[in-house]
């Protein structure tokens, strides 16, 4: 195994009664990318907000680069290198594109001034947007929203980019430009941690796959080796051939 960048020991969730994430452990290499599935209220979103500082963990523990960073606020869990990219993006939608990758880049990640521009120009023009750099947000198709909403996350200058049911709603051709996008980021050598329903994209990308049920991780592996896991071809793959 490479390197761990970001690890979750025995991470739990508990609202009430409710048991969201149950003893969970995961991680994710230097360069790695890993997909997480399951059906859906597994949990998966919870160990994304656990591990970005979002939500707090009920027990258990989070490692970035072997520091702690458990109790840290999840700005500065981002201005240590964890970025991350939601289903539906949320840009300031009255903002150009190039501004909104400069809130990445400046409030993210801390830049100022010429440093930031930079960041912004290799972070548009890695995500194909920058013939677009100042086209109102608001104007975008759905593509390009969420290759937005990857440059905001990039402009943070993450080392672990975490990426929730991003491809959901693209047509074929779209989810193949994404995978083509997302290859070049791990050609940056930036680990990936991608929750997404639609498997045959995902294992197009990913180097590993975690199976969650009901809070658990119920299979971690090679994608192959997971997908014909009988515990995971119950719990969830005849549900994902369905809705794909
Ligand atoms: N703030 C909260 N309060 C109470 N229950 C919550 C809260 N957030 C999440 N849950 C519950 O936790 C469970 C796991 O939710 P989560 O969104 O992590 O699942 P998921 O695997 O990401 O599902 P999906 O694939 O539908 O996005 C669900 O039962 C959900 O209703």
């Amino acid at each position: 195994m490479s390197t761990a960048v970001l690890v979750g020991h025995r991470l739990s969730k508990v609202y009430g009664e409710l048991r969201v994430l149950d003893r969970v452990d995961f991680h994710v290499g230097q360069g790695e990318a890993v997909g997480v599935v399951g059906p859906n209220g597994a949990g998966k979103t919870t160990l994304l907000n656990v591990l970005t500082g979002v939500v707090a963990a009920s027990e258990g523990t989070v490692r970035l680069d072997g520091r702690d960073i458990t109790g840290m606020r999840p700005e500065k869990r981002c201005r240590h290198g964890i970025g991350r990219a939601f289903q539906i993006p949320r840009p300031f939608g009255g903002m150009t594109v190039l501004e909104n990758v400069f809130v990445g880049a400046s409030a993210g990640a801390g830049l100022r001034g010429n440093t930031a521009y930079e960041r912004c120009i290799d972070v548009l023009t890695t995500c194909g947007l920058i013939d677009l750099a100042n086209r109102r947000a608001v104007s975008l198709g759905l593509l390009h929203r969420k290759r937005l909403e990857l440059a905001r996350a990039l402009a943070t200058g993450p080392r672990v980019l975490l990426l929730d049911e991003i491809g959901a709603g693209l047509t074929e051709a779209e989810a193949d430009q994404l995978v083509g996008l997302i290859l070049r980021l791990r050609l940056l050598g930036i680990a990936v941690v991608w929750i997404e329903h639609l498997v045959p994209v995902l294992v197009q990308v990913v180097d590993r796959l975690v199976c969650m049920e009901s809070g658990r991780v119920i299979a971690d592996g090679p994608p192959d080796a997971v997908l014909r896991d009988p515990a995971v071809v119950d719990a969830y793959l005849g549900k994902a051939v369905v809705s794909a």
